[in-house]
């Protein structure tokens, strides 16, 4: 019954055709859900899930595949569990797995005839770009943020990839605003979140990527005076767990440190210096607060309150620490906690000694609902924008699927403006990006026989007929020039070159070619006795580089996106117009498309402030 409207809708080739592929669904949170249910119900035959993560209260709200039984059970078994029901002759695969593990290599991206993106950060979405761009496999990526969406089709040589267009990096600010003169509570919740929290629970030598400690020489005797607090900060954890602890903390962090920044009197000359809090008075007060306060997140708590929630969420955490340190196998790291905007203790304990720290500044104080969005980074998510975005991948996967890309679009959701959907062509790759204007050549080892010197010698120098001078290197570690041969008796596995890893050969011989990605594919045993240890699984042809780069940056690429003023064509989202033919090359746009999944998007109230993509660390976006 089923089969036969996806036939009266789709035809009878496009059906066929779905039924027999395979796709890969990265994500299953808010769009990936949505878009599971669309894949399984638009009849595509093997469809495979991965998610690393499990699933949280405040995910049952839009993710509808889940329910509150399945709570901290991995989301994309549970999805693959719950969507097997709409269609039972489906193939559903699900993996509880980072999709950045070495697992998932070239061959297996290779064995998908299109993959889906609905990921919620660009280093993952990049890692899929760059591992689609290598299989040679069409990527949807799509991304959403309050009632924006967007959806983009990636094919490598023919479209842009996610790369192609300058993305905003996380903004950070000034450890010294942070740390020594914060002038908005955004710094407080930073300092709480990616200082305090760290230092007294996790791994303080990590740098917070939206803390700049770049040692200007203006604020180096500041950070000097930092590094000296850190440590005293240090001795302080000893103490964590003990009774007295949140007395040491406050003392420390909001008297001692307080004290020694009073003291620094050029810096409050243009402003009202820090004011200590009366500690006896707020332990009074705290005195008659019940626990439960914590509850209430939409009211400012009172200074009283935020001193209770500290209190409490401090022995909470340590408490917490405690019991994983007990757990802990000799051969593990020391547990840490890190803030997480869902773990009720680390908001607690960030909102609340964010709110102090803003008192002594005589900042604002915020309320735990708004520290949870400032800390978290997030925009709310709608589940329509989700589902709407969901819709779309599966529209333009068609396209895809009946090798007609000349069809395929750029779309956008938009709350304001004069239409909700709105597309834009897709553009032809930016011929300066350094991911996709790469050339990636697939080299084929036997783990165990493989040397450096048959990757350079026999594949480089015979088989792709490079010179002497060539240089190896993984990411930014050297493997092998000239003047550096030592590791060429080395196996590439002893030397960390294992399946999936990119060497790029940089060519210095005059004239030069561009620089080549080479990357590993392992082989369990030779074929036949005469197989070599290391071979090109397929020749390329290794241009030339160019004397100089023929366009100059333009200044484009500095400036935060514009909103787009796309073409209307609704013909992708409806379906009405069809052309005939296929022409799978794209034609330049007029438009500078709007790369939503990356760059900051005004709201319908024109406020543009933060950003859509969290990066891993969950980088505060604000406007200065
Ligand atoms: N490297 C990765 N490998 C596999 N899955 C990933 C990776 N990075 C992110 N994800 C998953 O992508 C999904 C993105 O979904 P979504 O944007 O709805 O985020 P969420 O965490 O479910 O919701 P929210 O951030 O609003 O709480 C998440 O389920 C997340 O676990
Ligand atoms: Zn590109």
């Amino acid at each position: 019954m089923r089969d036969s409207s996806l036939k009266r809708s789709l035809g009878v080739d496009l059906t066929r055709s779905l039924k027999e592929s395979r796709v890969l669904l990265v994500g299953a949170g808010g769009i990936g859900c949505e878009l599971l249910k669309n894949l399984v119900l638009t009849g595509f035959g093997e469809i495979h899930i991965i998610d690393l993560d499990t699933i949280d209260l405040s995910n049952l709200n839009r993710q509808f595949l889940f329910r509150h039984e399945h709570i901290k059970k991995s989301k994309a078994l549970v999805a693959k569990e719950v969507a097997q029901k709409f269609r039972s002759d489906a193939k559903l695969e699900a993996y509880h797995a980072n999709i950045t593990d070495a697992q998932f290599d070239v061959s297996w991206f290779e064995s998908f005839n299109v993959v889906f993106n609905a990921l919620d950060n660009i280093a993952a979405r990049r890692h899929v770009n760059k591992m689609c761009l290598t299989a040679n496999v069409p990527l949807i990526e799509s991304g959403t943020t309050g009632f924006n969406g967007q959806v983009q089709v990636i094919q490598k040589s023919k479209t842009e990839c996610y790369d192609c267009n300058v993305k905003e990096t996380p903004k950070s600010y000034p450890v010294c605003t942070i740390r020594s003169n914060p002038k908005e509570p955004i710094h407080c919740i930073v300092w709480a979140k990616s200082y305090l929290l760290p230092e007294l629970f996790g791994n303080s030598d990590d740098e917070a990527p939206e803390v700049d400690s770049t040692e200007h020489a203006d604020n180096a005797n500041e950070i000097a005076d930092l590094r000296k607090e850190a440590l005293e900060l240090k001795e302080l954890r000893q103490s964590i767990g003990t009774e007295e602890a949140y007395r040491k903390v406050f003392d420390k962090v909001f008297g001692m440190d307080i004290i020694r920044l009073q003291g620094m009197t050029d810096m409050w000359k243009e402003k009202e210096p820090p004011k200590l809090l009366d500690i006896a008075q707020l332990q009074e007060e705290s005195d008659s607060i019940a626990s439960t306060v914590s509850t209430q997140d939409q009211r400012v708590w009172t200074l009283g309150e935020n001193f209770s929630v500290f209190r409490d969420s401090l022995n909470r955490l340590a408490h917490r620490l405690k019991q994983l340190q007990e757990k802990k196998l000799p051969d593990q790291d020391s547990p840490i906690l890190t803030f997480d905007k869902d773990d009720v203790d680390t908001l607690d304990f960030v909102t609340a000694t964010a709110n102090l720290r803003a008192a002594i500044f005589h900042l604002e104080l915020k309320s735990k609902f708004d520290v949870k969005q400032m800390a978290g980074n997030i925009i709310p998510a709608i589940a329509t924008t989700n589902a709407m975005t969901a819709g779309l991948c599966v529209l333009q996967s068609l396209k895809v699927f009946q090798d007609n890309l000349m069809q395929a679009k750029m779309v956008f959701l938009e709350r304001s403006g004069a239409r909700a959907i709105n597309s834009d062509s897709l553009k032809p790759p930016n011929p300066d990006c350094v991911v996709c204007s790469r050339l990636v050549s697939p080299v084929e080892i036997y783990p165990e026989l493989a040397t450096l010197e048959h990757l350079v010698h026999d594949v480089l120098r015979t088989e792709l007929g490079y010179g002497r001078n060539i240089s190896l290197a993984i990411g930014d570690r050297l493997i092998y020039d000239q003047d550096f041969d030592d590791d060429l008796p080395e196996k590439l596995f002893d030397i960390g070159i294992k399946n999936g890893s990119f060497i790029t050969v940089k060519d210095d011989n005059e004239p030069a070619r561009i620089d080549l990605d080479v990357v590993i594919k392992t082989r369990n045993e030779p074929s036949s006795e005469d197989s070599k240890p290391a071979t090109l699984q397929k020749m390329v042809e290794i241009p030339l580089k160019p004397k100089q780069s023929a366009q100059p940056p333009t200044d484009d690429a500095q400036k935060p996106e514009q909103p787009a003023h796309p073409s209307t064509d609704d013909a992708t989202v409806t379906g009405k117009r069809k052309r005939e033919g296929s022409n799978d090359e794209v034609e330049p746009s007029s438009h500078d498309a709007k790369r939503l999944a990356s760059a900051s998007v005004p709201d319908s109230n024109g406020i543009e402030a933060i950003v859509l993509d969290d990066d891993e660390e969950g980088a505060i976006m604000i406007d200065d």
